[in-house]
């Protein structure tokens, strides 16, 4: 594993530091994986670094989660080889430090970067709450909501949404049936659990989880569902780009 050079370096200082991790509350952070290609998107290039209102898009996410006062620091991992945050500019707010850790799939860049936050002095029962970097319309109290929600929960959450729409089961292109809705959930992030849990569980549930939370569950555990928002969607195909634009702009205004 290769470090960049961290775009505000974690010294123990930054990062708040506890006199003895064992007598005090444990520490939240924030893990922000941030190697994907985007191949849904259609972008030219990983679609986190597209440029929306202004600035790439996984600024916007880092803007908000390093608004989040109880978060110590943030751990970035991005692909090896990948020197955007070399001369990207900070956030104001928790420190950020990057890791070119990246793995082939989002729970082997998550793995990754889980020791990537140890080694930087996050202790296995200390909170991490995974975001997207693909989900840069999060703010900061669709966070501390969920840090409210989880902070004293055993196993720990996530942020999600419940359907809107009526589900449809397909086969052959048409519809096999109408599926009861009412206990069915949207999965988002951030998704919050302890360091050495999440760690623990992602290496017995393997590379195929596409959340943390299913790793959890492969171990378990039944995460907390925490109602999130619409807004906070994934920017995954090239029409979510004009609509997070649109947000961002209603925003500004
Ligand atoms: N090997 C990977 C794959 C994904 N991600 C990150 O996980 C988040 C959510 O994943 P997704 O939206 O699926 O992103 P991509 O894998 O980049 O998109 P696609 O599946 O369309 O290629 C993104 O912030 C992405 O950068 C990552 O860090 N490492
Ligand atoms: C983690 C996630 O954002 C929850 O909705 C999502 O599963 C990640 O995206 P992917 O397309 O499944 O990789």
């Amino acid at each position: 594993m290769t470090q960049t050079p961290p775009i505000s370096p974690l010294s123990p200082a930054e990062a708040r530091p506890v006199p003895s991790h064992s007598a005090v509350s444990p520490r939240l952070w924030g893990l922000v994986p941030c190697a994907g290609t985007g191949s849904r998107s259609g972008a030219a290039g990983p679609k986190q670094y597209a440029v929306l209102g202004g600035q790439a898009m996984v600024l916007h996410t880092l803007q908000a989660m390093a608004a989040v006062e109880r978060l110590a620091g943030i751990q970035v991992v991005v692909s090896a080889g990948d020197t955007f945050f070399e001369s990207a500019v900070p956030p104001r707010g928790a420190p950020v430090f990057v890791a070119a850790c990246g793995g082939s799939t989002r729970a082997g860049s998550v793995l990754n970067g889980l020791s990537a936050l140890l080694e930087q002095g996050a202790q296995a029962q200390d909170w991490v709450l995974v975001h997207d970097a693909a989900r840069c319309l999060i703010t900061a109290s669709d966070v501390n909501r969920l840090i409210d929600a989880c902070q004293h929960d055993a196993v720990g959450g996530l942020l999600a949404l419940k359907l809107p729409d009526t589900l449809k089961q397909e086969q052959g292109g048409r519809v096999a049936a109408t599926v009861d809705r009412s206990d069915k959930w949207l999965a988002q992030t951030p998704q919050m659990f302890r360091i050495g849990a999440l760690q623990a569980a992602l290496r017995a549930a393997g590379d195929a989880v596409t959340d943390e939370a299913s790793a959890l569950e492969f171990v378990g555990q039944s995460p907390k569902l925490v109602e999130g928002s619409a807004q906070n969607f994934k920017v995954t195909y090239p029409q979510d780009f004009a609509l997070a634009a649109a947000v961002l702009a209603a925003r500004a205004r």
